[in-house]
């Protein structure tokens, strides 16, 4: 199916959810009217008040989501009508007369007018990065932007130089980049020159990432570049291999899995609803069927954020919210609340719970979206913060050792084999003695780069030590990973540092370790096996990988 049929098909389904909302309305009205009439006849109408409460709540959320903004906002001013019955005084046989009339004029809403929950899902994610990542480097200091389009060219990018705005904007006509990178005199809005008032904003329009390289680290400068949409803000003398951080960690969200949503909706087709705007981005979503079973459902499912509804039959949200925080392992995972709920009391008071945040039914699609999918990449980036060392985005070495166990645990169970292969830059620190630390640091990042680019997403990749890299390689042989990892040794010694007018390359020692050659029991004997391996390859003349026999 292409983009477009699974567009179309996505619409007509959530056309077809509303379809079916619409056709139980009527019923849903006159149970609430029935339930009205009743309140007459009862002494104590308290019961029936937070019955017809909760159903008030309800459509207050769904019905903006269904194209009923009018009825939405009815609704809702009825049930904070009842909240005031229920928390201060009951409610006087005229009021409820009155009351009675307004549930009425509720169905005689016209029901047909507008459909905001219908505007255009936002498109979905862009396809997964091409091979080679395309940047274009704006800079008018030719020395300068000869140095960046040589580097970026070593770490293996395709550049593309302009000296001038106005040039890549003619290019534009034709191509596009995949990360836009400037060097532009960023002036405060209100006095730009012609070229920031006329030709940034139809660079703009790319819609790529932009990445702002400045002398300037002033408050006012990196407000202008946020406003402008950045997506990276580097300072002159530019680190390069920050720089290639930066872009392989963009690169690496536009490219990265889907977010993965639960769901936990009492409302069925308010939760189908969410459910298809949210697979039309690009999400993976399940929905709770059963509260009782939130805790295995987190387990197997591992959302990265929670949509929780507040009220609901027989468990609150804040019921959910508070059991999932009694385990550590997710005690940091995003909870938000989708109610209906306004009153900031009673949304403070759920919060206490051990959610993070709350989101007013109705939502227009869009906005859930965008809600979502902030809210995960910010988690996303706090894990990396604590996970990924910061020169290289790789594991750090606790999490690459965790890695290792759980792989072997895996492979263990599966009888699949894994190999780690441990690396090492050859005569590293002669690269920093001769040509600087920061340069070192660079060869560091280019060898995370070429691992990143090479290896398999199911591969895992971290740095072990200071010039030393360790990789797991799950269901892969002895002789697989040798001539996987051989040929990435090979390449490595081809690519060429400059510093300055100087250029020069480096090489890399490997030893290899695989749970296939000999029994091994836990992740410390394979990982000493492998740096034995590693070892050898050093003592025996370096650039060179050694595969452990026994
Ligand atoms: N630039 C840079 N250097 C680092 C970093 N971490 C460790 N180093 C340096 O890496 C060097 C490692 O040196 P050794 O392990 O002795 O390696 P070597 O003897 O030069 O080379 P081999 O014997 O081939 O491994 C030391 O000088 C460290 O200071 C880092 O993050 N950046």
């Amino acid at each position: 199916m292409n983009e477009n049929e699974h567009s179309q098909r996505i619409q007509i389904r959530l056309l077809a959810l509303r379809e079916d909302y619409l056709k139980r309305l009527p019923e849903e009205l006159a149970e609430m009217r029935r339930l009205a009439t009743q309140l007459l006849q009862e002494d104590k109408p308290a019961g029936t008040l937070g019955i017809l409460q909760h159903r008030l709540h309800k459509l207050a959320g769904s019905g903006g989501t269904f194209g009923l903004p009018e009825l939405s906002g009815y609704a809702r001013r009825l049930e904070q009508q009842i909240h005031l019955w229920l928390d201060k005084l009951p409610p006087s046989q005229v009021e409820l007369t009155a009351f009675i009339g307004e549930i009425g004029t509720l169905a005689e809403l016209n029901m047909h007018t507008g459909y905001p929950g219908a505007d255009q899902p936002p498109p979905s994610r862009p396809l997964a990065q091409q091979d080679m990542i395309h940047l274009w480097l704006v800079e008018d200091d030719r020395l300068l932007a000869r140095q960046l389009v040589d580097q970026l060219t070593s770490f293996g990018y395709r550049v593309t130089h302009f000296c001038q705005l106005a040039e890549a904007d003619q290019a534009s006509a034709h191509d596009s980049p995949d990360i836009l990178l400037l060097d532009v005199m960023l002036e405060p809005e209100g006095i730009n020159t012609t070229e920031q008032m006329t030709l940034l904003p139809r660079l703009m329009a790319l819609s790529c990432p932009l990445i702002f390289i400045s002398a300037r680290d002033d408050f006012p400068s990196r407000v202008r570049a946020a406003q402008l949409g950045a997506e990276g803000y580097v300072l002159k003398p530019i680190e390069v291999p920050r720089l290639v951080n930066r872009i392989s960690r963009i690169m690496e969200n536009r490219a990265s899995p889907p977010e993965r949503v639960l769901l936990v909706e009492d409302d069925q087709l308010l939760a189908d609803h969410y459910r298809l705007v949210l697979e039309y981005a690009g999400m993976a979503v399940e929905v709770l069927q059963q509260p009782e079973q939130i805790a295995e459902t987190v387990f197997s499912f591992r959302p990265e954020l929670i949509l929780m509804d507040l009220y609901m039959p027989d468990y609150s949200g804040p019921d959910l919210a508070g059991v999932l925080r009694q385990y550590d392992n997710w005690a940091g995972l995003p909870i938000v609340y989708l109610s209906a709920e306004t009153d900031l009391g009673r949304q403070i008071q759920a919060l206490r719970s051990g959610a993070d945040d709350f989101l007013t039914k109705p939502i227009s699609d869009a906005q859930l979206v965008a809600a979502v999918r902030v809210r995960v990449n910010r988690a996303r980036e706090l894990m990396a913060q604590i996970n990924q060392d910061s020169l290289t985005g790789l594991l750090k070495h606790a999490t690459i050792k965790e890695a290792v166990d759980i792989a072997l645990t895996r492979a263990l169970r599966d009888g699949h084999p894994v190999t780690l292969a441990m690396l090492d830059i050859d005569h590293f620190k002669r690269i920093n003695d001769n040509h600087g630390h920061a340069t070192g640091d660079m060869v560091i990042s280019a060898v995370a780069m070429l691992l990143r680019q090479r290896l398999r997403r199911t591969d895992i990749i971290g740095r072990y030590g200071g010039e030393e890299f360790l990789v797991v390689l799950p269901r892969c042989d002895a002789a697989s990973a040798h001539h996987l990892m051989d040929e990435i040794r090979k390449d490595f010694a081809q690519v060429r540092f400059s510093k300055g007018d100087t250029g020069f390359t480096c090489t890399l020692s490997l030893g290899l370790a695989c749970t296939a050659a000999f029994p091994v029991d836990t992740g410390a004997e394979l990982l000493a096996r492998a740096d034995r391996a590693l070892y050898q390859a050093k003592n025996t003349g370096r650039n060179q990988t050694r595969t452990a026999t026994q």
